[in-house]
């Protein structure tokens, strides 16, 4: 029988490279998949082909229009401490009234992981291409950088927080004006299974029509 009891159907060329327990294994992994804190996450940080594999299937991501509305900034090494640095900056100019261990902790905002990856939208008005599917697209990108780090054997978290809506952190960090956040995508290792949180009851979220 050509239809696997995960329900494949391995006639699929799709599936052709992949052994049946593989394909159960992802599944249940993006079935009992949780974002991991950044301070939970190790290293070794994935390495320069991974890293290369993570960005070319978060750029296969469906993009109306083929605009490609996105774009990456690869935090890894000493660069996490440079923009955790002009992070840390930024804040304090803010507060100056801010305590050394607050400062501090802005300061490692990129390097609890040892690789961010910020997916930064580029969505702008288009004469055929709504800018709201734009925006759902560099979503799009985020969650299929978070598939393919965990599908990898990593653990992620997508995060934003207030550095990804302050426009000064933005500039210094090579985002445009016309540009946005779409979110850091904190990428490690982590084994520990993390207790689940509550997920929407699929009675009170799909109807059949
Ligand atoms: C666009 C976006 C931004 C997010 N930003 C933050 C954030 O700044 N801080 C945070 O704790 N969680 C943030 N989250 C939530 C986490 O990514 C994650 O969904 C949450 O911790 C639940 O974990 P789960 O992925 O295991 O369900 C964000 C999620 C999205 C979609």
């Amino acid at each position: 029988m050509s239809v696997s009891a995960a329900g494949f159907d391995r006639r699929h060329p799709f599936y052709a490279e992949f052994s049946e327990p593989a394909m159960n294994e992802l599944i249940e992994k993006l079935k009992t998949r949780r974002s991991a804190p950044p301070a939970t996450l190790s290293g070794p940080a994935p390495t320069a082909q991974e890293i290369e594999t993570l960005l070319t299937i978060a750029a296969r991501t469906p993009d109306h229009g083929k605009l490609a509305p996105w774009r990456f900034i690869v935090f890894e090494g000493d660069a996490r401490e440079r923009a955790g640095a002009i992070i840390a900056d930024v804040y304090a100019q803010a507060n100056p009234g801010a305590g050394a261990e607050r400062k501090a902790a802005e300061q490692t905002r990129l390097s609890l992981a040892p690789l961010v990856i910020a997916v930064v939208s580029r969505a702008a008005p288009h004469p055929k291409i709504p800018e709201w599917e734009q925006v759902l697209s560099a979503g799009a990108v985020c969650m299929n950088l978070v598939v393919a780090t965990n599908a990898l054997g990593f653990a992620a978290a997508w995060l934003t927080e207030w550095y990804s809506y302050n426009q000064e952190v933005l500039a210094r960090l090579g985002v445009g004006a016309e540009e946005k956040i779409a979110g850091f995508v904190h990428i490690g290792r982590n084994d520990s299974r993390r207790e689940d949180r509550v997920r929407p009851a699929l009675a009170d979220i799909v109807t059949r029509f």
